[in-house]
């Protein structure tokens, strides 16, 4: 059933929409992606940064470990202010600066593209159409449907799977290539298993007052934008994250009895550091709830990021219900000075 829109917003995880929404981004861009970063390494490219804030930025962590992983090309991964402080020397014009926003008015990422821009390097930006950000890129990919951080997410990966294509491990390029192809499909095929238990979780959890979401390798990003955007941002609720990696360096000082912590499980390399920090959490009687990416119809491991997004969208649209605080609602974003 669709729900149109209520005092809720419109839910992507309803219908087709999500389905629709990444397949029609991979219609317009694989060819486009593919054409633009073969331009990028004709010219010398040997950098890549990516910018954005927020949910922007959060999406930017797993395609950086990709590169990092796969290709030759050093990436690196900033919140706008950090860019535009930082000014790294070695920007010049053989790096290429990939810039997320969905609003494409965000100060610090335009900042950051004129940054880029005066340096001399090649620049990209996803965001909504006719922005500021959009305008002022050399290259633009837009989008329009409302899961705004898959959809940025999904074009993070178009560029990154084609810049290991053609400059890393083409075999593993080519089957991640492969895969995001058949993505949207699989999504479908999430959404529709993951909603009975995010509504049951909800109905749980909607009194908890806290969470710590713990999470490493493909999913640390998953788990910043969680607390960033979901917890913090659209719920009030107090959140914090983890890396699984440091979870023993001090965090788990904090485990006790019903503490909730988030734990999400991926099925890359770094899946038995995030189960070592989840048996600590269990042995000490926290109050754990996984996010296991081998309970989901299967898919790559490194699109990991998209099948746990959902079944933590379900987790929190159902919250937002059960505890009458819509995701949408804002007190200060958007509407005093900031
Ligand atoms: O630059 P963007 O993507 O418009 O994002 C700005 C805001 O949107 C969010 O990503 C989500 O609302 C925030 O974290 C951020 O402040």
């Amino acid at each position: 059933m669709i729900n149109t829109e209520s005092k809720f917003g419109l839910n992507y995880l309803e219908g087709s929409i999500l389905k629709d929404g990444i397949s029609k981004i991979y219609k317009d861009y694989h060819d486009k992606v593919e054409a633009i970063v073969k331009e990028w390494l004709a010219s010398g490219i040997d950098q890549v940064y990516f910018v954005g804030c927020g949910g922007s930025r959060a999406i930017m962590e797993p395609v950086k470990l990709i590169l990092d992983k796969y290709s030759s090309i050093p990436a690196d991964a900033y919140t706008g202010w950090e860019f535009v402080n930082r000014a790294p020397e070695r920007l010049n014009e053989r790096a290429a600066v990939v810039l997320a926003s969905h609003s494409g008015t965000t100060e610090e990422v335009l900042k950051s593209l004129d940054l880029a821009k005066e340096r001399g390097a090649k620049t990209i930006s996803f965001s909504l159409n006719d922005t500021p950000l959009q305008k002022g890129a050399e290259n633009s990919l837009v989008y329009n449907t409302p899961a705004v951080n898959l959809a940025k997410l999904f074009m993070s990966y178009l560029v990154t799977t084609q810049l290991v294509i053609q400059s890393g491990n083409k075999a593993f390029g080519e089957e991640l290539w492969q895969a995001l192809s058949a993505l949207p499909e699989k999504l479908q095929e999430i959404i529709n298993v993951t909603e009975e238990r995010g509504k049951a979780l909800a109905k749980q959890y909607k009194d908890k007052k806290g969470y710590y979401l713990v999470a490493t390798g493909m999913l640390a990003g998953l788990a910043y934008q969680f607390k960033v955007c979901t917890l913090l941002e659209m719920q009030w609720i107090h959140a914090s994250h983890i890396n699984a990696g440091e979870f023993r360096h001090g965090p788990f000082e904090i485990v006790e009895e019903g503490q909730p912590m988030i734990f999400l499980l991926g099925t890359d390399e770094s899946r038995p550091v995030a189960e070592r920090a989840l048996n600590f959490a269990n042995r000490y009687k926290a109050d754990t709830i996984v996010f296991d990416l081998k309970e989901l119809p299967e898919i790559h491991p490194y699109l990991a990021p998209f099948g746990v997004h959902i079944a933590l969208q379900w987790f929190a649209w159902h919250l937002a219900q059960e505890r009458d605080h819509p995701l949408p609602t804002r007190r200060y974003m958007w509407k005093v000075e900031y």
